[in-house]
């Protein structure tokens, strides 16, 4: 029987820049069809690192060169342009490999406000990486010039870092929710979902944050009430000991045992920590709800419970 799915999908689902996305979205776009062919109903969401971190760049070096002319560009307001942005190509492909397929089904991206706590802690430590990697000296510089706060990522380089707090709420959930009943294919939530909280009467302000995507999916498949969240990344499979010589890959987790492993330091905060921490919140929030690490293209399998590691309780 079909499920209602919603897929969180990682950095290689879209590539780092304009060329590498288009073709990225195309091998993306085969694999969520193939869930659709399916019988599933999916709704899909994504992240923005890379691609924020570009917009925000391009933003702020035109207010620089032109002052006159530019005022800065707030990060919500980069956030909503990478949603349009990523949007725009992943709504394309999966419409082409849906005609190509003779599956009569329309797609459509939903600019996604989130809703974030404006005293949430996480604005006064800023650990989101975005943008390109950076050389030590390109970091110290801009550490330097512009304020920026950078980290070392992971070994692979250093990068900017921006607040991510935790989402509480999806604006525009009644319209997703009534766009899936209508069939849609609904690509929401982009990265994490542009952060606003309340301010006076109905109005929303912009915090300059970038959401973690796989948090504001688990949220996203709360208020569907999907039965799976697949979080699609770039291994087949969750491990303990990751990377040394005693590595075990996970095929199946519960929350408890997660959290076991998640105080031992198992899982890299900024990369498969959020990713465990979203699939345990998820698989906790309703009986019968189950959470999927693992890559792209083993996606069909992973719900056919092939591979993957699955966190239930
Ligand atoms: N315990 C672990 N098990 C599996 N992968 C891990 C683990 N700890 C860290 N990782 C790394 O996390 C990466 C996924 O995080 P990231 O690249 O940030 O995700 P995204 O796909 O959302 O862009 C994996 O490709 C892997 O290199
Ligand atoms: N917003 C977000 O979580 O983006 P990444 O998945 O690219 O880090």
């Amino acid at each position: 029987m079909g499920k209602r799915i919603v897929i969180a999908l990682g950095g290689n689902a879209l590539g780092n820049n304009l060329p590498e996305q288009r073709i990225a979205v195309t091998q993306t776009a085969k694999a969520i069809v193939d869930l659709i062919e399916e019988g599933h109903e999916v709704i899909i969401s994504h992240g923005n690192g890379p691609q924020v971190g570009m917009i925000q760049k391009a933003m702020a070096e035109l207010t620089r060169a032109e002052p006159e002319k530019y005022i800065p560009c707030p990060l919500s307001v980069c956030v909503a342009m990478s949603q349009g942005y990523i949007g725009y190509d992943l709504q394309n492909a999966l419409r082409e490999e849906l005609l190509d397929r003779g599956i009569q089904k329309g797609v459509a991206t939903v600019l996604t406000q989130v809703e974030v706590d404006p005293t949430d802690p996480a604005f006064q430590n800023p650990t989101k990486p975005i943008g390109a990697f950076m050389t030590k000296e390109e970091a110290e510089r801009l550490k330097l010039e512009r304020g920026y706060n950078v980290i070392e990522d992971a070994g692979r380089g250093y990068r900017r870092v921006v607040a991510s707090p935790r989402p509480k709420a999806i604006v525009e959930i009644q319209s997703i929710r009534d766009m899936v009943s209508a069939g849609l294919v609904v690509v929401a939530c982009g990265g994490g979902g542009i952060p606003v909280y309340p301010t006076e009467g109905h109005q929303l302000k912009g915090a300059a944050a970038v959401i973690d995507k796989d948090f504001a999916s688990s949220v996203l498949a709360q208020q569907v009430n999907a039965d799976t969240l697949i979080i699609l990344t770039a291994v087949e499979k969750v491990a303990v000991n990751f990377g040394k010589p005693d590595q075990k890959w996970l095929d199946r987790l519960t929350p408890e045992q997660a959290r076991v492993y998640m105080g031992e330091g198992h899982f890299a905060p900024g990369s498969m920590l959020p990713k465990v921490q979203a699939a345990v919140e998820f698989a906790e929030s309703g009986p019968g709800r189950s959470a999927l690490i693992t890559l792209l293209e083993k996606a069909k399998d992973g719900v056919a419970g092939r591979t993957g590691t699955v966190i239930c309780q």
